[in-house]
C-alpha cells in the first residue's frame, strides 16, 4: 500500500539504478493493455490521454489496443509534454490509433462502447477541470464502461477524495502498489475490481497492506485440542439496556462462535428482565445502575476478554468504563462504549485492547464530524492511535485495522451494514483474542474483520439483501471454512 510520495520515492529509485521512466511507463501500458484487451465491450473505443506520465501510459495502451480495437485518443487539455511523448503518440498513430479533438468528442462520448481513464494519476491536485468534467458528465449519462490507468483522474491517491460525476468503472490497473485512495471515500466506490501491475519497482517495506487469504489463513489460532471450555477462554460483555437487550446476545454468540469457551453478560437487571437468552450463554444481572457492583466485578475479573458498550446507551457509562479499564484486561470498547471512552481520552486502555468505531464513532474520538473522517480514512486512523495508542479497527465500505500499521480488509461486502453487524464483530474480536492468548490486539483485529467480512459474503449469498445480523453470526461457521481453504474474497486485488 503505498502513499503518493512512497509511490515516487520508488519511482525516483528504479531511476537511480537507470530505469528510465519511458520503460516504466511501456510495462505498465503494456500490462494494462494486456489486462483489457480480451475483456473490453465490442465497439469502438475512446482513450483519454492527460498532460503527465498518467498520458504516456494512455498512449502506450492506444498502441497495443488500436491492434485489436477501433481506438481513439484525445487529449482533452494539452498533449503530454515529457521526453519522448511525441514518439509514443506516433506510434499509437502507426498501429492504428485515431487522434481526435475535444470539441468533436464531447457532443459524441455516447458512442463509445469503453473509455480508457488516463487523464490523471497520482500528480493530480486541486479540482476537477472544467472541460474533464463535461466529459465525464457525458460518460456519466451514458453508463460507459471506464478502464481505468492508476487511479481515477479526480481522485486523491492518498485520501480518496473525489467531487466529479459517478462513473462506471469496469477495471482499474494501478502501477508497482496501491494506492490509499483505492480504499478511501468515495475512491473505492471508484476504483471496481483492482489490478496492481508489477512494473519491476522494489517492493514496499512499510509494513502497510491488505488482509490476503494466505495472512489470515496463518493467523487463524488453531482449536486447543482436549482443552475444556475454562481453557478456551472466557469472554464478559458489558452492555444492554430496556431499550437495547439484543446487542450483547448478538456480541456474546459471535464470541462463542469465534471461538470463546465461555461467555457471560453482564447487563442491568432492568434489561435482563426483557431479554431472551440464547442457552450457550450465561447471564448476569447487575443491580449496580451505571456502576458496577463488587460482585459484578468479581464476575469480570474471571474474564479473559471484555467486551464494553454494545447497547449500553448513553445515560450512564463512564464510571463502568473506568472501573472496567482499572481491572487491566483486555478490552474491546465498541458502540456506546465509545461515547464514553470520547468522554475521557486521558484513559489508558491494558494491554491487548482494541476500538471498533464507524466513521461517526470515530469522530466522536476525534472531536470531528463523520465526514472529515471519511475525507481521509488514513489520516484519521493514524490521528486516532496517536491518541489513544491502542489498536483500532475503523468500520466501513473497506474497514482499516491495526496500530502503527494498517491493514485493510478485502472481504467486504455492502451487506454488513445492516443494524447489529458490529456487535458482531466484537464479539469476533473477544473470542478470537481470549482463545488466542499467543495473538497481538493488531492481528485480532485483522482477522476478526476478514471473518466478519467473509461471514456477510456468505450471508449475501444465501440471503441476497435481506441480511440481518443474526444471519451474520449463522454463517461464522462458513466464513472459518473460506480462511482455512484460503478462499479469494471477490474485491481482492490482483496481482498481474
Ligand atoms: N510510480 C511510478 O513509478 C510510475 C508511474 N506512472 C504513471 O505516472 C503517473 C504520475 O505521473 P505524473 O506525476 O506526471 O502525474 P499525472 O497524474 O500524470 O498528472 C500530472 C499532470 O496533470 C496536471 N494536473 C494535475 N492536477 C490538475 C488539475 N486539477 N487540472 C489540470 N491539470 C492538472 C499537472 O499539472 P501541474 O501540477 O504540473 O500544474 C501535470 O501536468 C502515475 O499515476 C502513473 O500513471 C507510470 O508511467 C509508471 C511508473
Ligand atoms: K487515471
Amino acid at each position: 500500500m503505498w502513499s503518493v510520495e512512497e509511490a515516487r520515492h520508488y519511482d525516483r529509485r528504479a531511476q537511480d539504478f537507470g530505469v528510465g521512466f519511458l520503460s516504466l511507463m511501456e510495462v505498465a501500458g503494456a500490462k494494462a493493455a494486456a489486462r483489457w484487451v480480451t475483456q473490453l465491450p465490442k465497439g469502438r473505443g475512446l482513450v483519454l490521454a492527460g498532460p503527465g506520465h498518467n498520458g504516456g501510459d494512455a498512449l502506450v495502451v492506444a498502441r497495443y489496443l488500436a491492434r485489436d480495437h477501433d481506438t481513439d485518443v484525445c487529449f482533452p487539455l494539452v498533449e503530454p509534454q515529457f521526453a519522448g511523448a511525441k514518439g509514443l503518440k506516433q506510434a499509437a498513430i502507426a498501429h492504428g490509433a485515431r487522434v481526435v479533438e475535444v470539441d468533436d468528442v464531447i457532443p459524441s462520448v455516447a458512442h463509445y462502447a469503453w473509455v480508457v481513464d488516463g487523464i490523471f494519476g497520482t500528480g493530480f491536485h486541486g479540482n476537477l477541470d472544467p472541460t474533464v468534467a463535461q466529459i465525464f458528465e457525458s460518460i456519466s449519462a451514458a453508463g460507459t464502461a471506464m478502464y481505468v490507468l492508476d487511479i481515477l483522474s479526480g481522485v486523491d491517491a492518498d485520501s480518496g477524495a473525489y467531487q466529479g460525476p459517478p462513473l462506471a468503472i469496469a477495471s482499474t490497473v494501478t502501477f508497482g502498489g496501491a494506492k490509499w485512495g483505492h480504499f478511501g471515500y468515495p475512491g473505492a466506490l471508484y476504483t471496481g475490481p483492482l489490478t496492481i501491475a508489477d512494473i519491476g519497482l522494489e517492493w514496499p517495506t512499510n509494513g502497510d497492506g491488505w488482509i490476503s487469504p494466505k495472512w489470515a489463513y496463518d493467523h487463524r489460532p488453531a482449536l486447543a485440542v482436549g482443552a475444556h471450555k475454562y481453557q478456551r477462554g472466557r469472554v464478559a460483555v458489558v452492555g444492554g439496556s430496556v431499550a437495547m437487550t439484543g446487542a450483547p446476545v448478538m456480541a456474546g454468540m459471535a464470541a462463542l462462535r469465534a471461538g470463546a469457551g465461555l461467555v457471560q453478560l453482564i447487563v442491568p437487571h432492568k434489561a435482563r428482565r426483557r431479554m431472551a437468552v440464547p442457552e450457550p450463554l450465561m447471564v448476569w444481572p447487575s443491580t449496580g445502575r451505571g456502576l458496577l457492583t463488587t460482585q459484578d466485578l468479581e464476575q469480570l475479573m474471571r474474564a479473559d476478554v471484555i467486551i464494553f458498550g454494545p447497547g449500553m446507551g448513553r445515560e450512564t457509562g463512564v464510571l463502568a468504563l473506568e472501573q472496567v479499564v482499572g481491572l487491566g484486561k483486555p478490552l474491546i470498547v465498541d458502540a456506546d462504549g465509545l461515547y464514553w471512552l470520547a468522554k475521557r481520552p486521558d484513559l489508558r486502555l491494558p494491554a491487548r485492547s482494541l476500538l471498533t468505531p464507524h466513521s461517526g464513532e470515530m469522530g466522536m474520538l476525534l472531536g470531528i464530524s463523520a465526514a472529515v473522517v471519511d475525507h481521509n480514512r488514513v489520516s484519521a486512523f493514524h490521528q486516532a492511535y496517536r491518541r489513544y495508542q491502542t489498536t483500532l479497527v475503523l468500520k466501513g465500505l473497506y474497514t482499516l485495522t491495526g496500530d502503527a500499521q494498517i491493514l485493510v480488509n478485502t472481504a467486504n461486502t455492502p451487506a454488513l451494514a445492516t443494524a447489529g453487524s458490529g456487535d458482531v464483530l466484537s464479539g469476533i474480536v473477544a473470542g478470537i483474542l481470549a482463545s488466542a492468548p499467543q495473538m497481538s490486539s493488531a492481528q485480532a483485529a485483522a482477522l476478526a474483520t476478514y471473518v466478519h467480512g467473509w461471514s456477510g459474503i456468505h450471508a449475501a449469498r444465501h440471503h441476497g439483501r435481506s441480511v440481518v445480523a443474526t444471519d451474520l453470526i449463522e454463517c461464522l461457521g462458513q466464513a472459518w471454512h473460506s480462511v482455512e481453504t484460503e478462499e479469494e474474497p471477490p474485491q481482492l486485488p490482483q496481482w498481474i
